[in-house]
């Protein structure tokens, strides 16, 4: 970022030096020229004003909130410019302020920013975070929106007055030159304004803030704007084209920076959000998805079951003396283990609507959506078969290898359960079944599958 914010002072500073000897040189009169700018302008410093206003609002920054005055003010002067120039909205501009009220606006304008961006510097702190410290209490806004305000109506009280005063003004411009600004004390008070602003910011940010860095060259850019403006002496001239294209960049500077941190704001946004999502949805261990996602999950596949009239199993797996293993090859090779199962799981399931959730410690459930207890056997059988590829071995005396016990319940979709065998006792049994229900049925075949000595799986039964 450093890199880009030289180049550009440099290209700002060079571009002002090679074009100072040239600026007096006349140009052709482009009378589109002036709204065009004058549009671009308001647009980009309103925005920016507004960007600074919603930071204060979520900061507490009130240095946000007196840049957001700055560039409001910049607005007024610039909305009043405009209105006033000659050959904009009519041949003398409007509100018949004569034709010394348009470079009298454009002293106030560049003369008031640096002076609101001195006074903004006042209030310069090191960025607040990452939480910000937003006082407390009924007014807490109020110095802020006082900071935000004060410029703008500033503004429009320099703008009634410059109005008012008309054709009373001091004179700036005569015939095409307005060589009276320059030669008048206006000039080395707005280049002074500019030059303390400009030093202000670099001694007070100490450029270690990106923010601090761009305003820097915001003020390099204005600078380079009011020095062409000055030298070209008479409008439509290569120092006046220039200066407003200087005027252009300096103005976008500031809100290219602004965009810039809103995009990365929206990027980390999004960052965590997605990283939240995985941590409501996933096992961080196993990436199995977790126990509160399986749970919703299962309650609304039992739902579409049902309206679809198909059946859904339920698989809950879990792994065999565990402890043991544990307690033999430490926690460490335990959660390797784990891990290892679940991706043996993951290898037999190849439905869409199949998922795999960590129920508990070494507990961990498959749902099975259109799956009958025929089809949920078969594939509790290649799990079985899948964990013992695996070859994990135990060197506890218990088995040779790690192995897991499976319980399996269906639901028929029916509104009622389907066990393994007696479909008379299944009617028998039929109830509006719950996914706590069908759980509580995997559970119990577990249990069973644990007392017919493990590694098998035992199919629900009411029985
Ligand atoms: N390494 C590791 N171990 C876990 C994790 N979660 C649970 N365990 C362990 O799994 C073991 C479960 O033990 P038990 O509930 O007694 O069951 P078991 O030894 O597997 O015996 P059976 O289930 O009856 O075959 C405990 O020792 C837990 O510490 C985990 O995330 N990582």
């Amino acid at each position: 970022m450093l890199r880009v914010v030289s180049i550009v002072a440099a290209l700002v500073i060079l571009s002002t030096v090679l074009l100072f000897p040239l600026s007096a040189r006349p140009l052709p009169v482009i009378e589109a020229y002036m709204p065009m700018y004058a549009m671009a302008v308001v647009l980009i410093e309103g925005l920016t004003a507004y960007f600074f206003a919603i930071q204060y609002r979520f900061t507490g920054w009130r240095f946000m909130a007196a840049l957001s005055g700055a560039y409001g003010y910049v607005v007024v002067m610039v909305i009043f410019q405009v209105i006033v120039f000659p050959g904009v909205f009519s041949e003398m501009g409007l509100l018949d302020t004569g034709p010394q009220s348009a470079p009298w606006f454009w002293v106030t304008w560049h003369a008031g920013f640096p002076f609101f961006i001195l006074i903004a510097l006042l209030f310069y702190s090191p960025r607040p975070s990452p939480a910000p410290q937003l006082a407390v209490g009924r007014y807490r806004h109020l110095p802020g929106i006082i900071l935000m305000l004060w410029p703008v109506i500033f503004g429009l009280i320099v703008a009634l007055v410059v109005v008012s005063l008309g054709h009373r003004l001091p004179e700036l411009v005569a015939g095409k030159s307005y060589s009276n600004i320059a030669d008048s004390l206006l000039a080395p008070l707005v280049i002074a304004l500019g030059l303390a602003a400009l030093a202000a910011c670099v001694y007070v940010t100490r450029m270690r803030d990106l923010l601090g860095l761009w305003l820097a060259l915001a003020l390099l850019a204005a600078l380079g704007d009011v020095v062409l403006t000055l030298a070209a002496i008479a409008r439509y001239s290569v120092g006046w084209y220039a200066a407003r294209v200087l005027s252009l960049i300096s103005s976008s500077m500031v809100l290219g920076f602004l965009i810039w941190e809103i995009s990365g704001l929206y990027r980390q946004l999004l960052d965590s959000h997605r990283q939240l999502e995985d941590r409501v949805t996933y096992d961080g261990l196993t990436e199995a998805y977790n126990r509160g996602y399986f749970t919703s999950h299962l309650e609304k596949a039992m739902v579409l079951a049902r309206q679809e009239g198909v059946p859904l199993s339920l698989l809950m797996i879990d792994a065999d003396h565990f402890k043991g293993y544990n307690d033999h090859q430490g926690h460490q090779k335990g959660d390797q283990c784990l891990v290892a199962i679940v991706a043996a799981i993951k290898k037999v399931l190849r439905r869409a609507g199949d998922c795999v959730a960590r129920y508990g410690g070494e507990e961990f459930v498959v749902v099975l959506p259109g799956a009958n207890a025929h089809t949920a056997e078969s594939i509790a059988t290649q799990i079985h078969a899948q964990i013992a590829l695996l070859q994990i071995p135990r060197f506890d005396g218990l088995s040779a290898h790690v192995t897991v016990s499976i319980g399996i319940a269906t639901y028929d979709g029916q509104g009622g359960p389907m066990d393994s065998e007696d479909r008379d006792r299944e009617n028998l049994a039929r109830e509006d079944m719950d996914h706590e229900e069908l759980i509580r049925r995997a559970d119990a075949a577990l249990y069973r599958a644990k007392h017919a000595g493990r590694n098998t799986s035992v199919i629900f039964d009411a029985a």
